[in-house]
């Protein structure tokens, strides 16, 4: 059995997605308030692995997941998952929608029913809770009057469901990932994601080469995102997620560049995209040509060859 971190309480949609990435049978799921506090107690063994969320499809980045992998003894990603998103407009029992004047969620639940609020609810104050089931949990202590939660919220809080399947953006996702110490990395499948932190000299071009070293070896960025380092102004971390796994000669040798251009690079894990969609790796950049070219440079090395 291992025990199991994630973004809570009870009814999150990390919730949701940690019962994809482990089992729900055997392991034991841990709530943590914030996403720093499960990142925390991966770091400090408390539990085995920790489930966060790191992007939206809508809202873009999850900047304290973000803050929280990159900063402080490092952890790695074993495992993603991207879950579909739609939202529940949870109330006490007797509440009408002319009745609500305070809406709580957590900042990524308003922003992904921002249009809804306004035309639905234009009078009604929304309110930033710590995750979307917290905001449940506030409006059943009489906090709030509604909540922007999970579909699973009201299984937990005995609230009534006023509107189902909100969302302005229709097909909005979140992706999670399932955080651990650094340990043997999850095997290659074909179908990998690698993502990492650099932070790079402030000179001219200097995110240009780490994208160069990149396209050189045909890897596919899939995403990128820039967070201030919280040192000196103006100096900032690139977060980047790329196809591969670092156990392929093409990302190590990539990888192995970036840590040669820059001040600092941290790797945050190799593991399976949820895509399933295998990562097509052609010539010149296959494990043989990377074998086949050592192996030449070697010989004329040793003399045997010119
Ligand atoms: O608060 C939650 O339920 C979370 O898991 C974070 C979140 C918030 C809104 C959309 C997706 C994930």
């Amino acid at each position: 059995m291992a025990r199991i971190g994630y973004f809570g309480p009870q009814g999150t949609f990390t919730e949701q997605a940690v019962r994809q990435l482990a089992d729900p049978e055997t392991d034991e799921f841990v709530p943590y308030p914030t996403t720093p506090a499960v990142v925390a107690a991966v770091r400090a063994g408390e539990v085995d692995r920790g489930c966060v969320p790191v992007e939206n499809s809508v809202e873009g980045a999850v900047p304290a997941t973000m803050d929280a992998l990159a900063l402080g003894d490092p952890v790695v990603a074993v495992a993603e998952y991207v879950l579909p998103v739609h939202f529940t407009l949870l109330a006490r029992e007797g509440t009408s929608l002319d009745d609500i004047r305070t809406v709580a969620s957590h900042p990524h639940g308003l922003a992904q029913v921002r249009d809804w609020l306004e035309t639905n609810l234009p009078k009604a104050t929304a309110i930033a809770t710590s995750s979307t089931s917290a905001a449940a949990a506030e409006v059943l202590a009489g906090q709030f009057d509604a909540a922007v939660s999970a579909p699973v919220a009201v299984l937990h809080y005995p609230l009534n469901e006023l509107v189902k399947g909100l969302g302005d953006v229709k097909d909005a996702k979140t992706r999670f990932l399932l955080v651990a110490k650094p340990g043997a990395l999850p095997a290659p499948t074909g179908t990998d994601r690698t993502s990492l932190v650099a932070v790079t000299p402030n000179e001219v071009g200097a995110l240009s080469n780490v994208l160069h070293e990149l396209a050189l070896r045909e890897i596919n960025l899939t995403r990128l995102e820039a967070r201030p380092t919280k040192e000196l102004f103006g100096t900032y971390r690139f977060y980047l997620d790329v196809e591969g796994h670092i156990a392929e000669q093409r990302i190590g040798d990539a990888l192995a560049a970036l840590h040669r251009r820059c001040i600092e690079v941290r790797f945050l894990g190799s593991y399976p995209r949820t895509d399933n969609e295998p990562t097509a790796v052609k010539s010149p950049t296959t494990d043989a040509d990377f074998d086949a070219a050592a192996e030449w440079l070697a010989a004329i090395r040793r003399g045997e060859s010119a």
